[in-house]
């Protein structure tokens, strides 16, 4: 069987130990030869591939990025896209089975190619921690790792000047960066999606660490959306896929507190730090784990499913699964964290 693997969406650390894993298990266990599809559902597309061999991946599940390239390219809506197109494709290369690692949006139309009759597996991906069916994707520990150690920073800078210190981390539709990262660095206030916490109590909060000496640090997610506005904000617009590019609301923040409290506040955004370089050692295993059962999806022809985290258990399950809603932070975690803000 010659199976052919893509990566879509945002990048994420991790892609490459699936990578590794996939073609290693694959050849190993199973005999087959393994190809990478470049640039997600572009390379489907347009033929674009490249072999695999053993040799091709080695030392790679400690590194960062994906060796065959990611993009936003949409399966039906591009020019040459469509099932029709791709089984042709997929039969003129020779390969009998697709790997989609990628978030919802990828497995989103993973799922519809599938059930259009493409012989596809799916692998959950997401440094937002926001797909459901599985307890965690890989990206996210070390996101959460590399935001804390940023934060672990400004707090001693925003010490130093008695500054109140906003922090903007990823997280689209979801707070698990920010509520995580928050909680490791003892942030005096956590702003995510899901609650909107007015500005007024933010203050109080701020206000509140400012007055016993201590320097506030205050994290917020991108997709947090401020008091008088419907949406999060998007300073840079749309990207080439039509979405907003979220962010600025570290710098509104920022603003608005300083103006409240009269405590000089600075904003820094982390962005595309906490998506790059090498993955922590928790997420090298969760990748490695899922690579490798996906293998066995493939050979078993489960098209449609995808692996996911179960506890300690790597499991499969239909990929609709993933994609009845988003995993959002549940306000019991959110409260539970509440009440170390201030203070
Ligand atoms: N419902 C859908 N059906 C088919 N393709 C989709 C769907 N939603 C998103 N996509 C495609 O998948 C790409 C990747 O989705 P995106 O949300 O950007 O990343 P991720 O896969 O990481 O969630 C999108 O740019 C789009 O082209
Ligand atoms: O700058 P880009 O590549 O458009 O992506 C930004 C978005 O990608 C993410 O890092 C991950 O989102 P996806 O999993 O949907 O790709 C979000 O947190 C962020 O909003
Ligand atoms: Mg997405």
């Amino acid at each position: 069987m010659r199976v052919g693997l893509l990566t879509s969406g945002g990048d994420c650390p991790g892609l490459n130990a699936v990578i590794r894993a996939a073609v290693l298990n694959g050849i190993k266990t199973y005999d087959f030869e393994m190809v990478g599809i470049r640039n997600g559902w572009a390379g489907l597309i347009d033929k674009d591939v490249v072999e695999l061999p053993r040799q091709a991946v080695r030392g790679l599940s400690g590194t960062g990025g994906t060796i065959i390239g990611t993009s936003r390219t949409h399966p039906y809506d591009t020019a040459g896209g469509g099932p029709e197109n791709m089984k042709r494709n997929l039969e003129e290369m020779g390969i009998d089975a697709v790997v989609a690692i990628g978030g919802e949006g990828t497995l989103a139309g993973a799922n519809r190619l599938a059930k259009d009759g493409l012989p596809i597996v799916g692998v959950p991906k997401t440094i937002d921690n926001d797909l459901m069916a599985t307890d965690y994707t890989f990206g996210f520990d070390t996101a959460v790792q590399i935001a804390t150690d940023a934060m672990d920073r400004l707090r001693t800078t925003g010490e130093s000047h008695h500054r109140c210190m906003v922090a903007e981390v990823m997280g689209r539709h979801v707070g698990w960066i920010a509520l995580h990262s928050g909680m490791a660095s003892g942030a005096h206030a956590i702003l995510i999606p899901e609650v909107r916490t007015p500005m007024s109590q933010v203050a109080e909060w701020v206000k509140q660490v400012h007055d016993k000496g201590r320097s506030p640090l205050v994290v917020v997610a991108e997709g947090f959306v401020p008091e008088g506005q419907d949406d999060p904000l998007a300073a840079a617009g749309n990207a080439k896929d039509g979405r907003p590019r979220l962010g600025g609301i570290g710098d509104w923040v920022a603003r608005e507190l300083e103006e409240a409290t009269g405590v000089e506040s600075r904003a820094t955004v982390l962005g595309h730090i906490q998506r790059g370089g090498d993955p922590s050692a928790t997420d090298r295993v969760l990748s490695t784990r899922f690579g490798m059962q996906a293998m066995k999806l493939v050979a078993e022809h489960r098209w449609g499913q995808m692996v996911a985290a179960n506890g300690t258990e790597i499991i499969s399950v239909p990929m609709s699964a993933a994609l009845s809603g988003l995993k959002k932070v549940p306000l019991a975690r959110y409260e539970e964290a509440r009440v170390l803000f201030g203070r």
